[in-house]
């Protein structure tokens, strides 16, 4: 349960606020949220005993939260200044600054300023109303301010109807190297632009073991899977490259896509099938080279802004983690469940193929695979699986569409 109390002049946001919390209910998106009355200017939302304030327009944030800043008067400051202001100033949310060619929203993430940009963005109040709902929801900041322009672009789109933001078309779009406007309008990227990347195979993506040595490789190949990744955590391990090159070899033998986790270089040099790179990595990585090489890349992501920050990047598949608590790897977030990850789904739609990842067993998998994911990526339900020929088998048997029954 968590709380959201609003000041006395912000009350007319309940007429968003309202429906989408009982449209995030109804599609079981969070825990409940209590609303009520703040007796200070600003906003409060506690989840579970932790506070967190929102200040808007001229009313000053005292303690932890965020000051938004949303209403702006000509001459604007420009997207170049906003985004060093945002990134010296962590509590600096910007919704709705003017650019050249529409409106940037602009938050801090790890000592640099990340924006959305749009070209219609919809009225103050819907996105101030959405920024709040979903912050309560225990959305992250960067989602909140996704959902947050997604949901006032989507009241002008659907004629007014309240509800939550579901198609692409709503979302805005995150200002990455990639974005055709970005070098126009002045925004400073550490990526480079990249042309899209190979294509996987669908039909042989489906049950998608990930494993943590060049023998477990070989092993789920012979078991009959299609796609599979090596994911060897320790860099220093001396026989990574020999590693690589067997789980090479072996997939070249089985027509199988094999994935490399982290090590993009040496998947380079090897002429591995693909690499599998998590969101920093988005940063460090030689995306071109990866791309000129041929390979595919598979990309991490975890709730509404990663999964339209790696769109922009046209990856070979876009993972979407962790679903369900996991203990083979330590999550900074948390696990999105089923209901996030159906409308992740119905958002990237056909666009790109899907990967769900994290605690997802044989019980879980048909529920998963339900959502419309093209592929299932296990760990333990695999490698630690009494007979692993038949947990395969099992899965197998789930991860089918009508259409090919
Ligand atoms: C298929 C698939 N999805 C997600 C991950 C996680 O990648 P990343 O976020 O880079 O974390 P590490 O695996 O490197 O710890 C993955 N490896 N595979
Ligand atoms: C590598 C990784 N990335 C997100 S969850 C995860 C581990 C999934 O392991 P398991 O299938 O055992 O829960
Ligand atoms: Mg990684």
């Amino acid at each position: 349960m968590s709380t959201l109390c609003l000041p006395e002049q912000q009350t007319p946001l309940l007429t968003h606020i309202e429906p989408l919390l009982a449209a995030a209910e109804n599609y079981q998106l969070g825990e409940a949220v209590e609303l009520g009355a703040s007796r200070s200017a600003v906003v409060d939302i506690v989840i579970e005993g932790q506070a967190i304030s929102l200040a808007f327009g001229d009313t000053k944030l005292e303690g932890t939260g965020y000051q938004v800043r949303d209403l702006w008067v000509a001459p604007y400051p420009s997207l170049a200044e906003m985004q060093q202001q945002v990134a010296n100033q962590p509590q600096l949310v910007v919704l709705g600054l003017p650019t050249a060619t529409g409106f940037a929203d602009i938050w801090h993430h790890n000592g640099e300023a990340r924006a959305n940009h749009c070209h219609q963005m919809g009225d103050r109040e819907p996105a101030q109303a959405m920024l709040l709902a979903s912050l309560a929801l225990d959305y992250p900041l960067e989602d909140a301010v996704t959902l947050a322009r997604a949901y006032a672009r989507s009241v002008v789109y659907q004629d007014g109807l309240l509800a939550w933001p579901l198609e692409r078309q709503c979302f805005p779009r995150p200002l990455t190297a990639n974005h055709s406007e970005a070098e126009v309008l002045g925004w400073s990227s550490k990526e480079v632009a990249v042309k899209p990347f190979a294509k996987t195979d669908p039909a042989k993506l489906k049950l998608y073991p990930v494993v943590d040595t060049a023998e477990w490789v070989e092993k789920v190949l012979e078991l009959g899977v299609k796609t599979t990744q090596l994911r060897i955590k320790d860099p220093s391990e001396p026989t990574l490259p020999q590693q690589v090159e067997r789980i090479i070899a072996a997939g070249r033998e089985h027509q199988a896509q094999v994935f490399v986790n982290d090590y993009w270089q040496l998947a380079i040099a090897s002429q591995a099938y693909g690499v599998h790179l998590g969101q920093e990595d988005l940063e460090t990585a030689d995306l071109a080279a990866i791309q000129q090489a041929g390979l595919c890349l598979g990309l991490s992501t975890h709730g509404y802004y990663e999964i339209l920050r790696a769109a922009e990047f046209a990856p070979s598949y876009i993972a979407l983690g962790h679903i369900y608590p996991t203990t083979t790897k330590q999550m900074p977030s948390k696990p999105q469940g089923l209901s996030r990850l159906a409308l992740y789904q119905q958002l990237i739609g056909d666009m790109f193929p899907t990967v769900a990842i994290g605690g997802i067993d044989l019980s879980r998998a048909e529920s998963v695979w339900q959502t419309g994911v093209s592929s299932v990526a296990v760990v333990r339900a695999v490698t630690q699986a009494e007979d692993p020929q038949a947990a395969v088998d099992a899965f197998n048997r789930i991860l089918v569409r009508p259409t090919e029954q």
